[in-house]
């Protein structure tokens, strides 16, 4: 038996199980692929979860991996940049006063080889049922029963053990999709002066450029009820649209999905506790997502290891419902201002925002949100 087991091996699961083993906590964790995922998904890391990946010892290889922004910028279509927000305001705030851009498909390893040898991660383990009781959970997998004293559910959107546990994941779908791009231009000799992530205002086509250390990825919004096909047949026009460069964008990989806004009704059920997309999704807008899952794996992780050296429940359930209140308050309502924002042509808007990034201390504040610093220092 062990005593905790984490069911999903990305990033989420896998530093929940880092943080409970470097608490001491035996842990065993259930991945029903049979690798790491290699899908590229997230590709921002935000200051405070570099943070917490330093203190867990895999900052360094992460940074090897991946790339330095210290700046984003707010673009206009055509019209060049409105603004370029620096992270280096945030200097006295955070010793990471910048995103790392890199996909999360390049933390897991990181993380994976972090866990001690009796962090046993089992691939090839599909979760299919699990009946908590007050002793314990027995988890059903495609490979006979595995038994815990507690499990953190960190399975994704679709997560298993969130639908078993009859919970709910109420919210909504966006009335768009989002169509994601990998491209082999460099768009920084195509667009001069851009930084490495920009968000282009436009009613219709508004837009994401984010450069990732293989290549650029441009995110477009997508009619919600178009053919697939007809959508990967117009991103050439609408590429060409982007940048004029005389010849075809070379798009490496292109795909279309939902986007949705959803939570589910409490963090902790019982012995069970959900993390990351198992209990709050949101659109990817600030890159939000994957970096407060993490941090509800650090913080979910820690306030179980200390229910397990002997401290009070309430702690681990002040925990829960604080890290539900920061993915309402502040991931859903930071990702969809966002997303409204980004369709804003008032040019009163653009210039606060021209002043913002003029203004040291009104840029801090700014930051601070945008980043997810405020969610855990000013814990609502
Ligand atoms: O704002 C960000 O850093 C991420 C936005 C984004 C853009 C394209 C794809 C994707 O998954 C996220």
């Amino acid at each position: 038996m062990s005593a905790v087991v984490v069911v999903g091996a990305g990033p989420v699961g896998l530093t929940a199980a880092l943080t409970l083993s470097r608490r001491g906590v035996p842990v065993t964790v259930l991945e029903q692929g049979d690798t790491l995922a290699t899908e590229s998904r997230a590709s921002t890391f935000h200051p405070p979860t570099l943070a917490m990946l330093a203190d867990l010892g895999t900052l360094e290889p992460l940074l090897a991996r991946g790339i330095i922004a210290s700046t984003f910028q707010y673009r206009a279509r055509g019209g060049g940049e409105i603004a370029t927000l620096d992270l280096g305001v945030l200097a006295a705030d955070t010793p990471y006063p910048f995103r790392v851009q890199c996909e999360q498909s390049k933390l897991t390893p990181i993380l994976l080889s972090a866990l001690p040898a009796h962090a046993g991660v089992r691939f090839g383990y599909r979760v299919d049922s699990l009946y908590p009781s007050e002793e314990g959970v027995i988890v059903h997998t495609s490979r006979g029963p595995v038994l815990a004293d507690w499990v953190i559910a960190a399975d994704g959107a679709h997560s298993t053990v969130r639908r078993t546990l009859g919970a709910g994941f109420d919210g909504s779908t966006y009335p768009e999709r989002f169509l994601v791009a990998s491209v082999a231009e460099d768009l920084t000799a195509v667009l001069p002066g851009i930084a490495p992530i920009n968000y282009v205002f436009d009613p219709e086509e508004w837009l994401v450029l984010l450069r990732t250390p293989e290549h650029w990825r441009v995110l477009l919004p997508t009619p919600a009820d178009t053919r697939d096909d007809d959508e990967l047949a117009r991103l050439p026009a609408r590429l060409d649209a982007v940048a004029d460069l005389g010849r075809p964008w070379r798009v490496l990989h292109a795909s279309l999905y939902q986007v949705h806004q959803r939570v589910t009704e409490s963090f902790r059920l019982g012995r069970v506790l959900l993390a990351g997309d198992a209990a709050h999704v949101n659109n990817p807008l600030g890159g939000m997502g994957m970096n407060s899952g993490i941090h509800d794996a650090v913080q979910l992780a820690d306030a179980l290891a200390g229910v397990l050296d002997g401290g009070p429940e309430s702690e681990l359930d002040m925990v829960a419902v604080r890290r539900r209140t920061v993915a309402v308050e502040h991931v859903q309502r930071a990702s969809h201002d966002n997303w409204q924002r980004l369709r804003s042509q008032d040019d009163g808007y653009h210039q606060q925002l021209r002043a913002l990034a003029a203004d040291p201390a009104a840029a801090r504040a700014y930051l601070r949100r945008a980043c997810l610093l405020d969610s855990l220092e000013n814990q609502p």
